[in-house]
C-alpha cells in the first residue's frame, strides 16, 4: 500500500498514471475557491492534462477554502503534497484512476488570511475560478440582487473587516491590485447557475458598492467575467471508493474524487489577458455560452431535481435506480421534450434527441452510484433557477407545465420530511427550517408551501399553477409517487 506523496509516486503501478511533468516547475497561475468534489473532477483535470502535454505549467492551481468544514481538505491535500486520485467510474466496472497534479497549493483562510490576500494579489494570480455552491453568490431568488444576510458576507462589509468570506477576499485583492497599479484578475465561475459570469459580476459589484462605489465601477468596466457551462456528474466520495482505491490500485488516498467518463466545458473567451490554452484538451470556447448552458441546467440539472425527490418517496436511494425504471425514465424524457425543450434556444452543434437519450444512460451509470440526498440537498437553490424559469415561460406561452408541477410538487411533499414508508427523511438546506416547518403543513393548507415569495415569487397566486400544484400533491399524498406517476 503506498500513502500519496511525491516520493511514493514511483512505487505506484503501470495502470495508476501519474504527473508526466516536473511539479517542482509548476508555478501558480489560478486561485480557487472551493475546491470539492467538482473543480478536482474538472478544472484542475483539464489542467493536468495540459500540464503532461508540457503546457500551462504557469497556471499552478492555488486552492482556497474559507468555510470551517474545509480544514478537512486541508489535512489532506497538505499531507499529500496536493496530489490526489482522479478515478473515472465506467459503466462496466472498470475503474480508471489517474494521480492529479495540478493543485500544487492550499490555504484554509481561517489560518490565514493574509496569505490569502497575498496570493490574490500577487501578479502571477491571472485566474480566480470558483466552484461556491449556486448558494456562495448570495443571490435573492426573486429579485436578482445581492442578499447581505450571510453573517460572513455582514462581517466582511464592516469597515476595515479582515476578510473571511469569497466576496470579501476577492473584492479586497482587486481593491490592492488596482492601488499597487496591478491589472486585475479574470473571475471565472465553474458553479451550475444560468448567466454565472453576469452573475458573479453582479453580486460582486453589489458587494463593491455597498464598501466602495468606485470600486465597483472598476470591478465592472475592468474585471472580466467569463460564462461558461460545466459538465461531469461527481458524487460525494465514499468510504467504499477509497477503499476500493487501496484495494484495487494500492493508493492510500486520504480524499480521492470519483466521477464519470463523461466531461464537458464550454467556456466564453472573455478574459482579461492571457489563459491556458483549453481548447487544446477538449474545452469548447464559444462567442455566447448561453444555449449550452440553459440546455444543461433545463435538461440534466433540472431532470435531477425531477427524479430525485419522486424516486426518493418512492423508496430508491441512488440515481441510476431511478432510471434503470422505465416509468421513471419516461416521466423523464417527457418532462425534458414537452416542457424543458421548448424553453431552450437552437443550441449550435447540439443533437437535443441525443443528448437527452445520453443523460439518462449518463443517469443510469450503476458504478457512479450518486444519491439521491446529494441531489435533494439544497433545493432551495436548485429548483428557483433550474426548474421555475421552465414553468414560467412555459406558462407565459401557454405550454404544459404538468410534469415540472409536479417535481415542485414533490420537494413539498419530500421537505415534511417522512418518506412514503414512513421512513424519516434528512432535509439538507440552508433554509431546512422554514422549508420543513411550512411543508409540516402542508394537508391542511396546500399552498403554504408555495407561498414563501422569495422563492416562488408571484407562481403562488398564478391559477394554473395552482391548479395543477394542489391536484399533484394531492395525489402524491393520496395516492404516492408511482401511482402519481403511473396516472400521468
Ligand atoms: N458535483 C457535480 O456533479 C457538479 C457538476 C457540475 C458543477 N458542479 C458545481 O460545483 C459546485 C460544487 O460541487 P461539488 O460537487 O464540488 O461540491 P462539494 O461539496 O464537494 O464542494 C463544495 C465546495 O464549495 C465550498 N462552498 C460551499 N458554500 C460556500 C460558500 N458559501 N462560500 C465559499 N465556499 C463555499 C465548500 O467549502 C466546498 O469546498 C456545485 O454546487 C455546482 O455548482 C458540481
Ligand atoms: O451540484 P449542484 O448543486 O449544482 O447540482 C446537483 C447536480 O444536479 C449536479 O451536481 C450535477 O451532477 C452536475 O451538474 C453534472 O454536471
Amino acid at each position: 500500500m503506498t500513502a500519496l506523496t511525491t516520493t511514493a509516486l514511483d512505487a505506484l503501478g503501470n495502470d495508476v498514471p501519474t504527473p508526466g511533468y516536473d511539479r517542482t516547475a509548476v508555478k501558480p497561475g489560478i486561485v480557487h475557491f472551493g475546491v470539492g468534489g467538482f473543480h478536482r473532477a474538472h478544472q484542475a483535470m483539464y489542467l493536468d492534462r495540459l500540464m503532461n502535454d508540457g503546457k500551462a505549467l504557469d497556471w499552478g492551481i492555488v486552492g482556497v477554502g474559507v468555510l470551517p468544514q474545509d480544514r478537512r481538505m486541508y489535512d489532506v491535500l497538505s499531507t499529500q503534497d496536493h496530489l490526489y486520485t482522479l478515478v473515472i467510474k465506467h459503466p462496466d466496472g472498470t475503474l480508471e484512476p489517474r494521480v492529479i497534479g495540478s493543485v500544487v497549493g492550499y490555504l484554509f483562510a481561517p489560518d490565514n488570511p493574509s496569505a490569502v490576500l497575498d496570493r490574490l494579489v500577487d501578479p502571477a494570480t491571472r485566474i480566480v475560478s470558483l466552484t461556491i455552491t449556486e448558494g456562495g453568490y448570495n443571490v435573492n431568488q426573486v429579485t436578482g440582487e445581492l442578499d447581505t444576510s450571510d453573517p460572513a458576507l455582514a462581517a466582511d462589509l464592516e469597515p476595515g473587516a479582515t476578510p473571511g468570506s469569497v466576496f470579501g477576499f476577492i473584492v479586497e485583492a482587486l481593491a490592492r491590485r488596482r492601488a499597487a497599479g496591478v491589472p486585475p484578475f479574470t473571475v471565472m465561475s465553474c458553479d451550475n447557475i444560468p448567466g454565472n459570469g453576469h452573475v458573479a459580476r453582479k453580486m460582486l459589484a453589489s458587494f463593491a458598492r455597498l464598501k466602495d462605489p468606485e470600486l465597483a465601477e472598476f470591478l465592472e468596466t475592468e474585471v472580466r467575467f467569463p460564462n461558461c457551462m460545466v459538465d461531469r456528474i461527481t458524487p460525494v466520495t465514499t468510504d467504499a471508493d477509497r477503499a476500493a482505491l487501496a484495494e484495487r490500485f494500492g493508493v492510500e488516498d486520504g480524499w480521492p474524487v470519483v466521477c464519470e467518463p463523461f466531461t464537458q466545458w464550454v467556456l466564453e473567451d472573455d478574459f482579461g489577458g492571457v489563459r491556458p490554452p483549453y481548447e487544446d484538451v477538449g474545452v469548447q470556447i464559444v462567442g455566447d455560452v448561453e444555449p449550452y448552458e440553459l440546455m444543461k441546467l433545463r435538461l440534466l440539472n433540472a431532470s435531477h431535481q425531477a427524479l430525485c425527490y419522486l424516486g426518493y418517496l418512492a423508496g430508491y436511494r441512488y440515481a441510476h435506480e431511478v432510471c434503470q425504471d422505465k416509468l421513471f425514465v419516461d416521466f423523464l424524457l417527457r418532462y425534458m421534450d414537452d416542457e424543458g425543450t421548448p424553453t431552450l434556444p437552437p443550441v449550435p452543434g447540439v443533437d437535443l434527441d441525443r443528448y437527452k437519450h445520453q443523460l439518462v444512460e449518463r443517469f443510469a451509470n450503476p458504478e457512479v452510484r450518486d444519491t439521491l440526498a446529494r441531489l435533494c440537498a439544497e433545493s432551495s437553490d436548485r429548483i428557483p433557477k433550474w426548474l421555475l424559469p421552465v414553468v414560467r415561460e412555459q406558462l407565459a406561452a401557454g405550454r404544459s407545465i404538468t410534469r415540472s408541477v409536479l417535481v415542485v410538487a414533490s420537494w413539498a411533499r419530500y421537505a415534511e420530511g417522512v418518506d412514503e414508508q414512513g421512513e424519516p427523511i434528512e432535509v439538507v438546506d440552508r433554509l431546512r427550517d422554514k422549508l420543513v416547518e411550512r411543508a409540516q403543513h402542508n394537508h391542511e393548507d396546500p399552498l403554504v408551501f408555495i407561498s414563501d415569495p422569495d422563492l416562488f415569487g408571484e407562481l403562488a397566486s398564478d391559477d394554473v399553477f395552482v391548479t395543477q400544484y394542489t391536484a399533484a400533491l394531492k395525489s402524491l399524498h393520496e395516492i404516492g409517487a408511482r401511482a402519481t406517476l403511473e396516472a400521468l
